[in-house]
């Protein structure tokens, strides 16, 4: 179900990008494919070289895709909690420094516990073959891939870690949001022993990309892990 009625949109939101607070789908089969009535969560069979160039031209959840295993051991969670409560769309304007700059990044206005679920990710929810390669805000979903180019929320704002902090304070991770019944990717701030207290108000929410998502742009530093 797409939730597109009258929402205010964040400060500092563009213009041109249409704010959502769910997946918006291109069709039902994929509805399908992420809703947990079925029992089984299948996802459209790609080919291998559709999913390769999936594989550079999208960011990805550490550890990869758990979904497919029917949505067993994924974490239950509601995202009604707003979130612009706890974080904020910031402009990197004032930060020349900044390696997104002047575009913007994500940032916590509150303390974010380790674990928490700070956003999920939404935009459009594609099959692999429909994956525009072009995008720099596609997120891989299993075999489907989740566009928030043009119609996105928070999500679409989290920066890359490289050139900002020594490594990510968050991550891209697949949970059930028990509001729509299916699986969806979320930003969650990493549980980690040098991290007990998880990210502080004012910092700057960063997750990893991948390495092959810089490696397909040219813009992968030697040094960078
Ligand atoms: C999902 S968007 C992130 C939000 C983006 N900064 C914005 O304001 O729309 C991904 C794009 O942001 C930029 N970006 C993100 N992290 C970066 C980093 N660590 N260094 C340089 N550019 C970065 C790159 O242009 C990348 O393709």
């Amino acid at each position: 179900m797409n939730t597109r009625q009258n929402l205010q949109n964040p400060k500092n939101w563009p213009q041109n990008v249409e704010y959502v607070r769910d997946l918006q789908f291109l069709n039902s089969k994929i509805t399908e494919n992420l809703s947990l009535n079925s029992q089984k969560l299948q996802y459209p069979q790609a080919d291998m070289a559709t999913m390769e160039r999936l594989s550079s031209s999208t960011f990805y959840a550490t550890g990869g895709s758990s979904a497919s295993g029917a949505g067993k051991n994924l974490q239950k969670l509601s995202s009604r909690s707003n979130p612009l409560v706890t974080i904020k769309i910031e402009s990197l304007e004032k930060y020349p420094s900044h390696p997104a700059y002047p575009y913007s990044g994500l940032f916590a206005t509150k303390d974010l516990k380790p674990g928490q679920l700070i956003t999920p990710y939404y935009g459009r929810a594609t099959s692999a073959e429909d994956t525009d390669p072009k995008s720099d805000y596609c997120l891989r979903l299993g075999e489907l891939t989740v566009d928030a180019n043009i119609i996105g929320n928070e999500g679409r704002f989290v920066n890359d870690y490289r050139g900002i902090m020594q490594k990510p304070n968050a991550e891209f991770r697949e949970f059930i949001n028990i509001d729509h019944n299916r699986v969806e990717m979320g930003i969650f701030v990493i549980k980690a022993k040098d991290m007990p207290r998880g990210i502080r108000k004012k910092t700057e929410i960063t997750v990893s990309y991948g390495k092959a998502f810089w490696k397909s742009r040219n813009l992968l530093r030697e040094t960078s892990s």
